[in-house]
């Protein structure tokens, strides 16, 4: 520079541009001055130009800027690279609103009340110790003070603020940035911090940078879990790199992230991340299941007892399930009594030890942990889950050795046992014993004594969790009973069970011999048995059917309520015209219509607010209460009632008309001719003449109720068969 660093008139010249309106409107004057890199020591030529709006001179070596004073319609301002030293050092002009004054040596901030308009100061690398002096700028959305000496976050409570830069200071806290409601993007690398917390409240915020910082616990990211607009964090540098999974951890903490440390976070680092740190129960479920079916395929291979010859029939199971100590292993007990000749109890292993009364193989096979753990690697068990810090298991020698006796299988366990149990071959019967009043439930098990309140809250918590599971997945129980009385829970489900097998009660309630298979209704047997015959011998033909129910099953999305009472109004009429009977257009316009959701057919059983339990009524295939029609013959021919009757020959018959009806909430009947029933007997009422289109109404009787269904009842058409000649007294394991 000629002038000894002084800026002069031919240059300025130059360097003018934006040729515009003044500000005042009055006369057409250059808005903008740009000069960079020239050495400039002196401006105070500037002072001449008062209308610029635009003024850049950086790099450059000036230290007094007092020309601007002169130019009141300034908007942006840039002197960085210079060797100012004093802070704003002329007068307000009043628009300002960009100022960049990095790489100078300021140290010291002062008052911008003055400064109203301003909304973005750049004031990186001077030597500014304190944030001070902003107060009043309100209009302030992006400041950055990076390479500075700041040692505490202060001073900017209330601003505007979207974008705070403070990168490189010696800030070892994040603090008072909890009224900066606006922020946005915090860039707060390269300082001293160790702790998260302070980021907690910043709602906005989107973009966080704590690079090159001292945060070493993954927890720390949890000061952000409620930062919902969180998108972008980098931790690179900081000691908590080290940790084990530290990626995985943080991803699961923060699931709304989608830049992690530079690195976009995939779909798949999320999955794995909750599969790894708050697994659904199907991922527990699967991989149970994987652990035990590899370690049973390590074992050398048998023919289960329990493996039947009928490819299309898995062995039967009933698995109560429910929160603890809703009764299900009372209940069960109470039922393999009375279904002696049906069902055992097959008891599961546990490692805690037994409560007083507890008898080892009858409640439980008490183990010790080693034991438990040995029996894992062994491949003997078909499920476990980890309840109340205590493992719970059911083994397969349990269920083979139900099996073995020629029985169905009778197993209580807790939800995640059940999702677990989904995935074996078995296809138990699933019925849930849900409490519906709480405090009650509590009280009971208060009672019991067992219990600590730590496992009573767990307890209780999980009811919400069966319930939520049964509203979300309908079906995914095949009965729920509510089991605040507990002999009303029993009645119920002694009544679905006999439904299931088929049974109608003879004598008095509570005597075992009362419950036979029931000889009288002959016909729906005899047709069971044509069926199951057909079964016999067409092994192949059955099983298709059997797998493409199921598959159809998987395939169909779930009916919403109108089309189930559309499906429900067709397949009555066809019932009816198989029947030889057809509604007459009035009948049909002012029939009353039917319940139309199975899917709720489970809360149906729950006892409305001010009904006892006892208003539980079951409900039939098609909806209807069976109560309520069975005054009428005619719909008692085409009730739920006949209807499961008439599955069995109808899948035997056809099957595609048998997969049909299968896919109305319709439990049928067991066959029981498989529990070493006289197939010979029973094939004789069949002969006598019955044919599957006999009159329904005559064929079973109405007073067995049916049971409240569910949608897809069709996968499990009947709970399974022991074949006949199996139940012998013979343990001997085939294998
Ligand atoms: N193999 C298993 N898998 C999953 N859960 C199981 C298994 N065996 C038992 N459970 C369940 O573990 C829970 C704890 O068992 P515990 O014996 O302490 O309860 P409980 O008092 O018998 O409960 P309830 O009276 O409802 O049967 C119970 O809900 C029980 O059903």
């Amino acid at each position: 520079m000629e002038n000894d660093g002084e800026l002069t008139e031919d240059e300025v010249f130059k360097c003018l541009s934006i040729l515009g309106q003044s500000a005042t409107g009055l006369q057409h004057t250059y808005l903008c001055l740009s000069v960079p890199g020239r050495d400039l020591k002196n401006v105070s030529i500037l002072c001449n130009y008062i209308y610029l709006q635009k003024l850049e001179l950086p790099y450059n070596k000036i230290k007094d800027l007092s020309c601007v004073s002169h130019m009141p319609h300034l908007i942006i301002l840039d002197a960085s690279h210079n060797q100012l030293t004093d802070f704003f050092g002329f007068q307000p002009p009043k628009n300002l609103k960009e100022v960049n004054f990095s790489h100078n040596q300021i140290a010291v901030m002062k008052d911008l009340s003055a400064y109203s308009s301003l909304s973005k100061l750049i004031l990186d690398y001077n030597s500014f110790s304190a944030i001070s002096g902003l107060e009043k700028c309100k209009r302030l959305s992006h400041l950055s003070l990076a390479h500075n000496n700041i040692s505490r976050i202060r001073g900017l409570d209330h601003l505007p603020l979207r974008v705070l830069c403070l990168r490189a200071n010696v800030i070892s806290k994040i603090e008072n940035l909890q009224t900066l409601r606006n922020l946005q993007v915090l860039d707060l690398s390269c300082n001293r911090i160790q702790s998260l917390l302070g980021l907690q409240n910043i709602h906005l915020l989107g973009t966080v940078n704590l690079e090159s910082n001292l945060i070493s616990e993954i927890k720390e990211a949890a000061h952000l879990h409620d930062l919902i607009l969180l998108r972008e964090m980098n931790l690179l540098r900081n000691p908590v790199q080290n940790q084990d999974d530290y990626r995985l951890a943080v991803i699961f903490l923060l699931q709304h992230l989608i830049l992690l440390d530079q690195h976009t976070v995939t779909a798949e680092e999320k999955v794995s991340a909750v599969n790894k740190y708050d697994p659904p129960l199907e991922v527990i479920a699967a991989r149970d299941h994987m652990t035990h079916l590899m370690y049973q395929l390590m074992q050398p291979q048998v023919i289960f007892d329990s493996t039947l010859p009928s490819l299309d029939a898995p062995y039967p199971m009933l698995v109560l399930t429910g929160p603890q100590a809703c009764g299900k292993r009372e209940l069960a007990h109470k039922l393999c009594r009375e279904f002696r000749d049906y069902f055992a109890y097959g008891a599961c292993h546990t490692t805690r030890g037994p409560y007083y009364g507890e008898e080892d193989g009858s409640d439980y096979h008490f183990v010790t942990e080693e034991e438990f753990q040995n029996m894992i690697q062994m491949g003997q068990f078909v499920q476990t889950m980890q309840y109340g810090g205590h493992w719970y298991g059911l083994s397969r020698e349990s269920i083979e050795h139900v099996a073995r006796e020629g029985l169905a299988c009778c197993v209580h366990m807790e939800l995640e046992g059940v999702y677990s149990l989904k995935n074996s071959c078995f296809e138990p019967r699933y019925v849930l014993l849900i409490p519906t009043v709480v405090d009650n439930y509590v009280c009971f098990l208060k009672a019991r004594g067992f219990y600590s309140n730590a496992q009573m809250e767990t307890a209780v918590s999980r009811i919400d969790l069966y319930a939520k599971i049964n509203r979300e997945k309908p079906g995914f129980f095949d009965n729920i009973i509510p089991c605040d009385d507990r002999a009303e829970a029993y009645q119920t489900l002694k009544q679905l069970v006999k439904e299931y097998l088929g049974l109608e009660e003879q004598g008095g309630e509570d005597d075992s011999s009362s419950v036979t298979p029931d000889n009288t209704s002959t016909n729906a047997t005899g047709e069971l048995l044509a069926a199951n015959t057909t079964k016999d011998t067409d092994l192949m033909d059955s099983y298709s059917r059997n797998y493409q129910n199921k598959i159809q099953a998987k395939m169909t999305p779930q009916q919403s309520p109108a089309e189930m009472a559309s499906n429900h109004r067709r397949q009555q009429l066809i019932r009816e015209a198989l029947s030889g009977k057809s509604l007459g257009a009035y009948a049909e316009l002012f029939q009353r219509s039917a319940p139309t959701a199975p899917s709720s057919l489970a809360s149906h059983s729950l006892p409305q607010p001010g009904h006892s339990s006892s208003s539980v009524r079951p409900v039939g295939l098609d909806g209807h209460d069976p109560d309520e029609d069975s005054s009428s013959e005619e719909s008692r021919a085409s009730s739920g009632l006949s209807m499961r009757s008439s599955a069995g020959a109808l899948s035997a018959e056809s099957p595609a008309r048998g997969s049909d009806t299968g896919s109305g909430p319709n439990i049928e009947p067991l066959d029981i001719s498989m529990f070493g029933q006289d197939r010979d007997s029973l094939r004789g009422h069949m002969d006598s003449g019955l044919t599957p289109d006999a009159p329904r109404s005559e064929r079973v009787s109405p007073t067995l109720p049916s049971s409240p269904g569910r949608p897809g009842a069709n996968v499990k058409p009947v709970l399974p068969p022991i074949p006949s000649g199996r139940k012998t007294n013979d343990s001997g394991s085939k294998q």
